[in-house]
Protein backbone atom coordinates (compact mmCIF):
# COMPACT_ATOMS: atom_id res chain seq x y z
CA UNK A 1 0.00 0.00 0.00
CA UNK A 2 1.40 3.75 -0.71
CA UNK A 3 2.11 5.28 2.14
CA UNK A 4 1.65 9.43 3.37
CA UNK A 5 3.72 10.74 5.90
CA UNK A 6 2.39 13.82 8.03
CA UNK A 7 3.83 15.85 9.72
CA UNK A 8 1.50 15.68 13.09
CA UNK A 9 1.24 13.94 16.68
CA UNK A 10 -2.53 14.99 17.33
CA UNK A 11 -4.21 11.90 17.07
CA UNK A 12 -7.66 13.29 15.80
CA UNK A 13 -5.58 15.02 13.18
CA UNK A 14 -4.40 11.62 12.04
CA UNK A 15 -7.83 10.54 12.15
CA UNK A 16 -9.47 12.75 10.20
CA UNK A 17 -6.39 12.26 7.92
CA UNK A 18 -7.33 8.38 7.72
CA UNK A 19 -11.45 9.19 6.52
CA UNK A 20 -9.79 11.23 3.74
CA UNK A 21 -6.72 9.16 2.10
CA UNK A 22 -8.10 5.49 2.99
CA UNK A 23 -10.25 5.44 0.29
CA UNK A 24 -7.58 6.91 -2.36
CA UNK A 25 -5.55 3.63 -0.99
CA UNK A 26 -3.09 5.23 0.96
CA UNK A 27 -2.03 4.50 4.61
CA UNK A 28 -1.42 7.45 6.76
CA UNK A 29 2.21 7.54 9.24
CA UNK A 30 2.89 10.25 11.62
CA UNK A 31 5.38 11.12 13.94
CA UNK A 32 3.38 9.24 16.45
CA UNK A 33 4.70 6.41 14.74
CA UNK A 34 7.89 7.35 13.09
CA UNK A 35 9.45 10.49 15.26
CA UNK A 36 7.11 10.63 18.32
CA UNK A 37 10.58 12.15 20.23
CA UNK A 38 10.71 15.26 17.90
CA UNK A 39 9.84 18.31 19.19
CA UNK A 40 9.40 20.98 16.37
CA UNK A 41 8.45 24.88 17.18
CA UNK A 42 5.99 26.58 15.71
CA UNK A 43 7.25 30.26 15.55
CA UNK A 44 5.39 31.26 12.87
CA UNK A 45 2.37 34.03 12.87
CA UNK A 46 0.01 32.26 9.76
CA UNK A 47 -1.32 28.71 9.70
CA UNK A 48 1.10 28.64 6.14
CA UNK A 49 4.27 29.95 7.70
CA UNK A 50 3.55 27.09 11.05
CA UNK A 51 2.77 24.05 8.22
CA UNK A 52 5.60 24.84 5.80
CA UNK A 53 7.74 24.70 9.06
CA UNK A 54 6.63 21.61 10.26
CA UNK A 55 6.75 20.04 6.91
CA UNK A 56 10.04 20.86 5.78
CA UNK A 57 11.78 19.85 8.99
CA UNK A 58 9.86 16.42 8.98
CA UNK A 59 10.61 15.98 5.14
CA UNK A 60 14.63 17.03 5.90
CA UNK A 61 15.20 14.49 8.84
CA UNK A 62 13.55 11.59 6.96
CA UNK A 63 14.25 12.39 3.61
CA UNK A 64 11.01 11.86 2.18
CA UNK A 65 7.98 13.97 0.33
CA UNK A 66 6.19 14.73 3.98
CA UNK A 67 2.41 16.72 4.26
CA UNK A 68 2.15 18.70 7.24
CA UNK A 69 -1.20 20.67 8.49
CA UNK A 70 -1.72 23.30 10.93
CA UNK A 71 -5.01 24.53 11.82
CA UNK A 72 -6.97 26.40 13.96
CA UNK A 73 -10.77 28.19 14.58
CA UNK A 74 -11.26 31.86 14.32
CA UNK A 75 -14.38 33.59 15.60
CA UNK A 76 -15.44 36.40 14.18
CA UNK A 77 -16.81 38.16 17.54
CA UNK A 78 -13.25 37.43 19.39
CA UNK A 79 -11.41 39.51 16.30
CA UNK A 80 -10.19 35.76 14.40
CA UNK A 81 -8.76 34.64 18.15
CA UNK A 82 -7.97 31.63 18.56
CA UNK A 83 -6.17 31.63 15.16
CA UNK A 84 -2.82 30.53 15.36
CA UNK A 85 -3.14 29.92 19.27
CA UNK A 86 -5.85 27.30 18.50
CA UNK A 87 -4.01 24.64 20.13
CA UNK A 88 -2.81 27.05 23.44
CA UNK A 89 -5.67 28.83 24.03
CA UNK A 90 -6.49 28.39 27.59
CA UNK A 91 -4.14 25.28 28.10
CA UNK A 92 -0.98 23.32 26.57
CA UNK A 93 -3.43 21.27 24.15
CA UNK A 94 -6.31 21.12 26.77
CA UNK A 95 -9.50 21.02 24.74
CA UNK A 96 -12.02 21.05 27.75
CA UNK A 97 -10.19 24.40 29.15
CA UNK A 98 -9.94 25.87 25.40
CA UNK A 99 -13.54 25.40 24.63
CA UNK A 100 -14.33 26.84 28.20
CA UNK A 101 -12.53 30.08 27.33
CA UNK A 102 -14.31 30.59 23.98
CA UNK A 103 -17.40 29.80 25.45
CA UNK A 104 -17.21 31.99 28.42
CA UNK A 105 -15.58 35.14 26.11
CA UNK A 106 -18.64 34.75 23.77
CA UNK A 107 -21.14 35.15 27.03
CA UNK A 108 -23.67 37.38 25.84
CA UNK A 109 -22.78 37.64 22.15
CA UNK A 110 -26.06 36.64 19.90
CA UNK A 111 -26.79 33.95 17.89
CA UNK A 112 -26.10 36.19 14.33
CA UNK A 113 -22.90 37.41 15.77
CA UNK A 114 -21.41 33.88 16.48
CA UNK A 115 -20.10 33.06 12.94
CA UNK A 116 -16.93 30.99 13.05
CA UNK A 117 -14.18 28.80 10.50
CA UNK A 118 -11.82 26.28 10.86
CA UNK A 119 -8.39 27.37 8.82
CA UNK A 120 -6.37 24.51 7.68
CA UNK A 121 -3.03 25.11 5.68
CA UNK A 122 -1.63 22.25 4.06
CA UNK A 123 2.05 22.19 3.33
CA UNK A 124 3.54 19.51 1.20
CA UNK A 125 7.74 19.36 0.82
CA UNK A 126 9.96 16.86 -0.08
CA UNK A 127 13.57 16.27 -1.30
CA UNK A 128 13.46 17.21 -5.18
CA UNK A 129 10.21 19.44 -4.85
CA UNK A 130 8.86 22.73 -4.42
CA UNK A 131 7.51 23.40 -0.79
CA UNK A 132 3.64 24.26 -1.87
CA UNK A 133 0.91 25.64 0.76
CA UNK A 134 -3.30 24.68 0.35
CA UNK A 135 -5.55 26.40 2.10
CA UNK A 136 -8.96 24.87 3.33
CA UNK A 137 -11.86 26.51 5.32
CA UNK A 138 -15.03 25.69 7.02
CA UNK A 139 -17.59 28.22 8.40
CA UNK A 140 -19.82 27.67 11.05
CA UNK A 141 -21.38 28.98 14.25
CA UNK A 142 -20.27 28.84 18.04
CA UNK A 143 -23.12 27.03 19.86
CA UNK A 144 -23.67 28.19 23.63
CA UNK A 145 -22.70 24.58 24.96
CA UNK A 146 -21.01 21.26 23.53
CA UNK A 147 -22.80 18.71 21.31
CA UNK A 148 -21.43 15.68 20.50
CA UNK A 149 -18.01 13.37 21.54
CA UNK A 150 -16.17 12.83 18.16
CA UNK A 151 -13.95 13.91 16.69
CA UNK A 152 -11.10 16.64 18.56
CA UNK A 153 -9.81 20.53 19.74
CA UNK A 154 -13.09 22.61 18.99
CA UNK A 155 -15.43 20.09 17.17
CA UNK A 156 -18.36 20.05 19.71
CA UNK A 157 -18.72 23.17 20.03
CA UNK A 158 -18.65 24.63 16.14
CA UNK A 159 -22.08 23.92 14.61
CA UNK A 160 -22.09 23.56 10.96
CA UNK A 161 -25.26 25.06 9.41
CA UNK A 162 -25.72 23.22 6.29
CA UNK A 163 -25.76 20.06 8.27
CA UNK A 164 -28.01 21.16 11.10
CA UNK A 165 -25.13 19.36 13.75
CA UNK A 166 -22.16 20.03 15.38
CA UNK A 167 -18.60 18.83 13.91
CA UNK A 168 -18.81 16.29 16.71
CA UNK A 169 -21.67 14.96 15.80
CA UNK A 170 -20.53 13.89 12.29
CA UNK A 171 -19.05 10.57 11.63
CA UNK A 172 -15.06 10.80 10.72
CA UNK A 173 -16.22 10.78 6.39
CA UNK A 174 -19.09 12.71 6.72
CA UNK A 175 -16.33 15.41 8.88
CA UNK A 176 -13.96 14.85 6.13
CA UNK A 177 -16.21 15.79 3.11
CA UNK A 178 -17.17 19.41 4.60
CA UNK A 179 -14.26 20.20 6.73
CA UNK A 180 -11.24 22.98 6.16
CA UNK A 181 -8.84 19.62 6.69
CA UNK A 182 -10.91 18.24 3.79
CA UNK A 183 -11.32 20.83 1.62
CA UNK A 184 -7.41 21.80 1.55
CA UNK A 185 -6.72 17.93 0.91
CA UNK A 186 -8.62 18.48 -2.12
CA UNK A 187 -6.77 21.13 -3.22
CA UNK A 188 -3.61 19.46 -3.19
CA UNK A 189 -4.49 16.07 -4.59
CA UNK A 190 -5.91 18.28 -7.44
CA UNK A 191 -2.31 19.75 -7.92
CA UNK A 192 -0.72 16.35 -7.22
CA UNK A 193 0.28 15.45 -10.51
CA UNK A 194 1.78 18.66 -11.24
CA UNK A 195 3.75 18.75 -7.84
CA UNK A 196 5.61 14.99 -8.10
CA UNK A 197 6.31 15.76 -11.79
O1 LIG B 1 0.92 20.54 15.33
P1 LIG B 1 0.36 19.16 15.28
O2 LIG B 1 1.26 18.12 15.84
O3 LIG B 1 -0.16 18.80 13.91
O4 LIG B 1 -0.96 19.10 16.22
P2 LIG B 1 -1.67 20.36 16.92
O5 LIG B 1 -2.89 19.89 17.62
O6 LIG B 1 -0.66 21.11 17.74
O7 LIG B 1 -2.13 21.19 15.67
P3 LIG B 1 -1.98 22.75 15.39
O8 LIG B 1 -0.69 23.25 15.90
O9 LIG B 1 -2.27 22.90 13.92
O10 LIG B 1 -3.16 23.39 16.22
C1 LIG B 1 -4.46 23.15 15.75
C2 LIG B 1 -5.49 23.31 16.86
O11 LIG B 1 -6.66 23.90 16.29
C3 LIG B 1 -7.81 23.20 16.68
N1 LIG B 1 -8.33 22.46 15.50
C4 LIG B 1 -7.72 22.30 14.29
N2 LIG B 1 -8.46 21.53 13.48
C5 LIG B 1 -9.55 21.19 14.18
C6 LIG B 1 -10.65 20.39 13.91
O12 LIG B 1 -10.79 19.75 12.76
N3 LIG B 1 -11.59 20.26 14.85
C7 LIG B 1 -11.46 20.88 16.04
N4 LIG B 1 -10.44 21.63 16.40
C8 LIG B 1 -9.47 21.80 15.48
C9 LIG B 1 -7.37 22.22 17.76
O13 LIG B 1 -7.45 22.85 19.01
C10 LIG B 1 -5.91 21.95 17.40
O14 LIG B 1 -5.14 21.53 18.51
MG1 LIG C 1 0.87 22.08 16.86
Amino acid sequence: MKQVVIATKNKGKAKDFEAIFKPLDYEVVTMLDIASDMEIEETGSTFEENAIIKAETLSKALGKIVIADDSGLEVDALGGEPGVFSARYAGDHDDEANIQKVLEKLIGVPDEERTARFVCAIAISGPDIETKTFRGTCEGKILHEKRGTNGFGYDPIFYVPELGRTMAELTPEEKGAISHRGNAIRKLTKELPNILK
